[in-house]
């Protein structure tokens, strides 16, 4: 998984089109979305995280509370985003993986967006520039070697 992590004064988004053949079904007020405040979280996952599924989840969200305890927020924005890696793992995989980092973090007492899966969405984001304002992270599967 490619974790791209941005420090932002507000990310809000709007869905445009689909992208994928079946998309994420998501309600009228899914469509658009803000946080303010919001430590924006992009994710790609990757191939290799399907030999693991459950220890991603559990890498990721280890990663995203180390940021968002360094940059100060409770807001987090789960922001699905196939750009970060020319390896990508299967859309129904990517979905689950996403929805259960989502929903620990919440578990955890976060304030956990999650932006539509398998759409095309325009979005605006406000990075604050600080020195921890734009991070990347990069994990795997314990014993999976990235080729
Ligand atoms: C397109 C751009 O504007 C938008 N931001 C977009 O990226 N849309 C992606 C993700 O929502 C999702 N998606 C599919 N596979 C994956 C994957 N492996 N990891 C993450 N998301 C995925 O499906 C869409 C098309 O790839």
């Amino acid at each position: 998984m490619r974790i791209l992590l941005i420090h932002s004064d507000y990310l809000e988004y709007e869905v445009k089109d689909k992208a994928l053949k079946k998309p994420e079904e998501i309600s009228e007020n899914q469509k658009k979305g803000r946080l303010d405040e919001v430590l924006a979280v992009f994710m790609s996952v990757e191939k290799v995280d399907e030999q693991n599924p459950e220890e991603i989840v559990k890498k990721a969200v280890k990663e995203i509370e180390e940021v968002v305890s360094q940059v100060k927020t409770n807001n987090i924005f789960v922001y699905p985003f196939a750009h970060l890696s020319s390896e990508l793992g299967s859309p129904d995989v990517a979905l689950r993986i996403l929805k259960e980092i989502e929903n620990e973090l919440k578990n955890k007492g976060y304030n956990v967006r999650r932006a539509p899966f398998g759409y095309y969405k325009a979005f605006k984001l406000s990075c604050k520039g600080h020195p921890l304002a734009e991070l990347s992270r990069t994990i795997v599967p314990g014993e999976a070697k990235k080729e």
